[in-house]
């Protein structure tokens, strides 16, 4: 089902003075003392609509939680209507294929909506997701998760998807909101692409992409992603590569119900202790991993590439301040950010159905399911890497000899991406981030992903941008996530003038 909603109040205008912007452009100078003045004056009405988003716990992982993220959308839909945006549909993809509990589980709607459709203006796409990681108070937060804490002191904002990705997508949607109130026009087409499943895998978002690509999206000239984080906490930067992710899940069943240790302990193959050994095997405590073929499906690296990395502003301190610890498997910067962006790396994540509460359980789990994924980068092939990741787990579980089962599936995958930095979007959101921040930004990788990027590149034949507002040490998917309050305002101040810079170039 479709809904389309249109609406088109405008807001009162208020005279205003903004600060000062010597050096942008002559004609742009008097829009950007508007807008940014508008900015800071809207500052504590754009803390509140984040504190309401923030309260919805939309996590696309938990399936429990699906009625939430289709609230969220919702709730979106209601401040597009608001801001004026027309044309918005809530875009449903249909039922969430296995491995799922629920087979009839619907996927979270996608949220489209347009501000302007004036074919003499360039047409610019921003995604962003409203889905989130879990998160609990008893992980570890200091405040609840799903309720914004606003730090006087640290002048930061605390809560899940403050910084990932519920701010940022927020900060578009201000963006307007102060071009609306400053009476300064908007100088793009604006076409927004909201999903609630970014975080398990975009399911359902590429066909979609595909489908629209000749109607909803048939004009667009490029697609902004605010949808990342800084390297450190102090420069700002440019993202034109993301590694890709394939999210795998490894099962050991054997006993029909969890057993008492005492009672059955040493007569009964225990599905955990299998479970353990497969896990093991996959990487080593140095990072590597230990699945056959991985390695050699990694692009070399070149001379020209490594001297990509010779002036990027960063340190192991860095690292150090946004783990807060000193755990470091490298400690050039060089090493680091080449283990981060451009060779794969093995995580394991957790154990469903294992014993993991407070206490001391005597348990013997009868089923248990190993989570783990595996960063990929240029010229990973996905469908090559399921069978390598298959048949090792495989044949490690023979070896044991175990009357257990064990199977190994993949949940979802996403591709890498990586681009020229060298297009207009990139070039006007340089200038940009010069004008708001003072200075030139520095060009990274990512070793996040964010799976639909390649699908907008490819779909719609368009440049791809990645424009992040929060920092390094965020937190996200942590413990304590948080955006500092200057990278909120800083990034609407950036997300404005990178319209404006854009529509002016060639
Ligand atoms: C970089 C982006 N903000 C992000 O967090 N992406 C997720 C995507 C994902 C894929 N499977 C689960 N989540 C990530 O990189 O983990
Ligand atoms: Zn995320
Ligand atoms: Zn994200």
């Amino acid at each position: 089902m479709v809904i389309s909603i249109i609406h088109s109040a405008r807001f009162a205008a208020k005279p205003l003075l903004g600060r000062s912007i010597m050096s942008a452009s002559a004609s742009l100078q008097p829009k950007f003392d508007k807008l940014f003045g508008k900015v800071d004056e809207l500052k504590s009405q754009f803390i509140d609509i984040l504190g309401s988003a923030v309260e919805i716990p939309a996590v696309s992982g938990d399936e429990s939680l699906r009625p939430m993220v289709v609230k969220k959308a919702h709730f979106l839909v209601e401040q597009l209507q608001r801001l004026g945006f027309s044309d918005i549909q809530l875009k449903h993809l249909g039922t969430q294929p296995p491995p799922v509990e629920d087979p009839n589980l619907q996927l979270p709607p996608v949220v489209l909506s347009r501000y302007g459709s004036d074919p003499k203006k360039k047409t610019l796409l921003v995604y962003g997701h409203y889905d989130v990681q879990p998160a609990k108070l008893s992980d570890g937060w200091e405040t609840e998760p799903f309720k914004l804490h606003v730090d006087e002191k640290k002048q930061l904002m605390r809560a899940r998807g403050a910084t990932d990705d519920t701010g940022p997508l927020l900060a578009w949607l201000n963006v307007v909101q102060a071009h609306r109130e400053a009476e300064v026009e908007l100088p793009v087409n604006l076409i927004t692409c909201f999903e609630g499943m970014e975080e398990s895998g975009s399911l359902g978002l590429e066909e979609l992409i595909a489908e629209e690509a000749g109607k909803y999206f048939k004009d667009v000239d490029a697609v902004c992603i605010s949808d990342n984080y800084w390297l450190g906490t102090k420069k700002p930067v440019l993202t034109y590569g993301l590694r890709g992710v394939n999210y795998y899940k490894t099962t050991v069943e054997g006993p029909a119900a969890d057993l008492h240790s005492g009672i059955f302990g040493g007569t009964v193959a225990e599905p955990l202790i299998d479970l353990v050994q497969v896990l093991s095997s996959l990487v080593d405590s140095k990072g590597n991993i230990l699945i056959d073929g991985v390695a050699e499906m990694v692009a070399p690296l070149t001379e020209k590439e490594e001297k990509l990395y010779d002036n990027i502003d960063f340190s192991l301190d860095d690292l150090n301040e946004a783990t807060g610890s000193k755990t470091s498997l490298y400690q050039k910067p060089k090493d680091i950010l080449m283990h981060r962006w451009r060779y794969p790396s093995l995580s394991l994540h957790g154990v469903e159905g294992a014993f993991s509460g407070a206490g001391a359980k005597t348990v013997i789990p009868a089923k248990v399911n190993g989570k783990f994924s595996i960063r990929t980068v240029p010229d990973m092939d996905s469908k090559k890497l399921d069978k390598l990741v298959i048949d090792h787990c495989d044949k490690v579980f023979k070896k044991l000899g175990s009357p257990n089962k064990c199977t190994t599936e993949l949940i979802h995958d996403g591709a890498y991406w990586i681009t020229d930095p060298h297009s207009p979007s990139f070039t006007a959101a340089a200038k940009a981030t010069k004008l708001v921040y003072g200075v030139d930004p520095d060009f990274t990788r990512e070793g996040g992903s964010i799976p639909i990027t390649v699908s907008f590149q490819q779909c719609l034949n368009t440049s791809v941008i990645l424009l992040p507002v929060g920092r390094g040490d965020d937190g996200a998917h942590s413990t304590n996530e948080k955006l500092d309050i200057s990278n909120y305002m800083n990034g609407m101040k950036t997300m404005a003038a990178y319209l404006h810079y854009y529509a002016e170039s060639g």
